[in-house]
Formats: structure tokens, C-alpha cells, sequence
């Protein structure tokens, strides 16, 4: 969960499947295929694309998740899936695929212990600063969301979401996260190796701290 990076063609300013290579040199530890917004891939372009990225992921031994679309993730066998509030029946999608990894964005203890209880494998959390690359996010909320769903005695993984760069990192991780989750951190910036690696080493130094 350190470093878990987020992304589709709209959010690459290169080829994806080179922005992606070089992500996992710099050290992603886990990656999402997130493939919306205006004018995104859809049917056959979109799958095309998954399977690439996802043959990238299995060549650096790091697990593929698919934002969203419970068909793709069972037509490509991804490692899991990654669902927000208002993207279907948690308890059903949770029935459909129950030894796949499932993320669940969550913004609130009450939203958090219920993703548990149906048996979400990591909660996302955010957005913790603010973004331009998701346009209907919550309220941003800042770290102490994260340190709120420790205090209540949500143990289960978290990453934190939204806004999250080198800058920030080591406060979410300090803060109670297990990770950072970032798009544009990595995916604008012209050395995504780099970028990568620095997120890394905020998220470990703040281990440390823990
Ligand atoms: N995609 C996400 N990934 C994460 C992760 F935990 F993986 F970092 N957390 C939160 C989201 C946001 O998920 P959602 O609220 O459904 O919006 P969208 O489908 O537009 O991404
Ligand atoms: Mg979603």
C-alpha cells in the first residue's frame, strides 16, 4: 500500500504503458487502472490498454487493480477492484469476487466500519487536499481524517487519496495511513521514476516515525 499509483490515458502526458514502467522502477508498490473522464477509452480501446498495463504489473510482480468496472476486472482476472459509494452493492460486488482484493473509498468512520464489516481489503480515504483531477470529490478533509479513523479504532489498511504529492506524503502516512495513493503526482510529472522514488522515501521515512 506505499506507494499505490492511479491512472488511465487521460492523466498520462506519454504512452501509459511507459509512464507505468517507469513508475514501478521508482518503486510503486501497488497500481490502479482508472480509466475516466471526458473523452476516456471505452469497450475493446479500454480492455486493449488493461491488458497491457496489466502485463507491466505482472512483469514487476505488483498487483493490478481496476477502478470501477467489476466486468473488466473478472474478463482480465485483475487482482481486484476498487469501488467508491455510489458505484453499486458493496455486499454483492464483495459476493462476486470474494477472494480478490477490494478497495472502498470512504470519507467517514460510519462509511468505514460498514466497507469492514462487508469485507473491504483497504479503505481509501480522501480527498485529503484538494484536486483538480477528480472534479466531484467530498470536502477535502486534510490528514487528521485518517489520525479521526484510527481514534475510532478502524484498523484495517488505508491509503490516502486526493491531492497527495512529495510535500504532503510523509504527514498522511504519519497521520495513521499504511500508504499514499497519487495520479498526478506521478503521472504529470516529466520523471515518473523520480517521482515515484520520492513518494517512496517520505512514506518509509514516516514509517519510521510510527
Ligand atoms: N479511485 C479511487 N481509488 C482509491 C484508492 F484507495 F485506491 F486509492 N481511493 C478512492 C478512489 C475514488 O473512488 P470513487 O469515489 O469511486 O471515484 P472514482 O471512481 O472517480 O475514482
Ligand atoms: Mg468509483
Amino acid at each position: 500500500m506505499k506507494v499505490y499509483f492511479i491512472m488511465g490515458s487521460l492523466n498520462c502526458k506519454e504512452a501509459p504503458e511507459l509512464v507505468l514502467e517507469k513508475a514501478l522502477k521508482g518503486g510503486v508498490t501497488l497500481f490502479q487502472y482508472r480509466e475516466k473522464g471526458e473523452g476516456c477509452l471505452s469497450s475493446a480501446d479500454k480492455k486493449a490498454l488493461a491488458l497491457q498495463l496489466q502485463k507491466i504489473c505482472r512483469k514487476n510482480h505488483v498487483p493490478f487493480i481496476v477502478n470501477d468496472d467489476l466486468d473488466l476486472m473478472i474478463s482480465l482476472n485483475a487482482d481486484g477492484l476498487h469501488v467508491g459509494q455510489e458505484d453499486g452493492d458493496i455486499r454483492e460486488i464483495r459476493r462476486r469476487i470474494p477472494d480478490k482484493i477490494l478497495g472502498v473509498s470512504v470519507h467517514n468512520a460510519e462509511e468505514a466500519q460498514t466497507a469492514v464489516q462487508i469485507g473491504a481489503d483497504y479503505l481509501g480515504v480522501g480527498p485529503i487536499y484538494a484536486t483538480s483531477t477528480k472534479l466531484d470529490t467530498r470536502d477535502v478533509m486534510g490528514f487528521s481524517v485518517v489520525k479521526e479513523l484510527r481514534a475510532k479504532g478502524i484498523t484495517a489498511p488505508i491509503v490516502g487519496i486526493g491531492g497527495i504529492k512529495e510535500e504532503n506524503a510523509f504527514d498522511v502516512v504519519e497521520a495513521g495511513a499504511d500508504g499514499v495513493s497519487v495520479i498526478t503526482a506521478i503521472s504529470h510529472h516529466e520523471d515518473p521514476e523520480r517521482a515515484a522514488r520520492g513518494l517512496l522515501q517520505q512514506v518509509e521515512e514516516a514509517y519510521k516515525e510510527r
